[in-house]
């Protein structure tokens, strides 16, 4: 479905990404791993238009996207996740979620004079499909509190629930589980596997925990030094001679990765 050749993004003399070649096959839920500043993060903003390649492809079902602004690649159903901004902290979970599909006709000032009724029936419309997101995410009970004073994990269902108020084709997750204790982690996966299952959603997960991995993720994609170094299943990932040597002496946040 996406196909990344050779890419590289260089920030002044360094190689963040140093010639990355992967692909990610189409309803596959791909785990990203490697050690910290394999380049990950650097990658997933490459593909999602949020920073320029230096050079390289990446193209979507044989189209090239290399480049592509994230509003271009939003209508073409690629999405990343980001944190919910802090000036929407005010704002309530639900119209966190109404906000995302954008393009409404409330947004002219022709249609502000004009078109009242066609506002209130998409306002309605948009309303109820924000509702069946904070239910399917178990979250609706925060439908009216804001979004700045829920927890770090809601937040985290809040960032996937705006995937799913357009229709999304890929989605990409950067470290979706951090900072989340383990119930509301297993709601994420929950929905992430759903989502795949029932809404063919495919998704790109960057993660640390490798349970979570376990559980939600495959094939595994692992990085190090802006490259991939292989791809496999986690337990072939983690039997890999040149994983286990990347992560070795990279620090405690890796150590579940080498069973330390
Ligand atoms: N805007 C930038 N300017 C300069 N260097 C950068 C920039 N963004 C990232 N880097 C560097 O590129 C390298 C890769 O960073 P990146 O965040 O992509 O790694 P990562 O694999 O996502 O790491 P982590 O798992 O710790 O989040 C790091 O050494 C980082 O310091």
């Amino acid at each position: 479905m996406i196909e990344v050749h050779d890419l590289h993004k260089h920030f002044g003399g360094f190689h963040a990404v140093d010639g990355a070649t992967l692909s990610i096959a189409e309803g596959s839920i791909t785990g990203l791993i490697g050690p910290n500043g394999a380049g990950k993060t650097t990658l997933f903003n490459v593909i999602a238009g949020v920073l320029p390649p230096t050079s390289g492809r990446v193209s979507m079902a044989g189209e090239d996207i290399t480049g592509l602004p994230p509003h271009e690649l939003f209508h073409k159903g690629v999405l990343r996740t980001f944190q919910i901004a802090h000036e929407f902290g005010s704002m309530t979970c639900r119209d966190n979620l109404m906000m995302v599909p954008g393009g409404q006709s409330g947004e002219t000032l022709w249609n502000t004079w004009f078109g009242r009724r066609r506002i209130a029936e998409e306002e309605r419309a948009l309303r109820a499909k924000a509702d069946e997101v904070l239910e399917f995410l178990t979250i609706e009970h925060l439908a009216e509190q804001r979004a700045g004073e829920v927890s770090g994990g809601q937040k985290k269902l809040l960032e996937l629930g705006r995937t799913m108020m357009v229709d999304a084709r890929i989605v990409f997750l950067d470290e979706v589980g951090a900072g989340v204790n383990r119930t509301l982690l297993n709601t994420i996966g929950d929905a992430i596997l759903q989502l795949n299952r029932e809404r063919n959603y495919t998704f790109v997960v960057i993660e640390h925990d490798m349970d979570f991995i376990e559980r939600i993720c495959d094939p595994v994609i692992c990085m190090a030094e802006g490259k991939v170094l292989a791809e496999g299943t986690l337990a072939e990932i983690k039997a890999n001679e040149q994983v286990i040597e990347a992560y070795l002496g990279t620090g405690l946040k890796n150590k579940d990765m080498v069973g330390a």
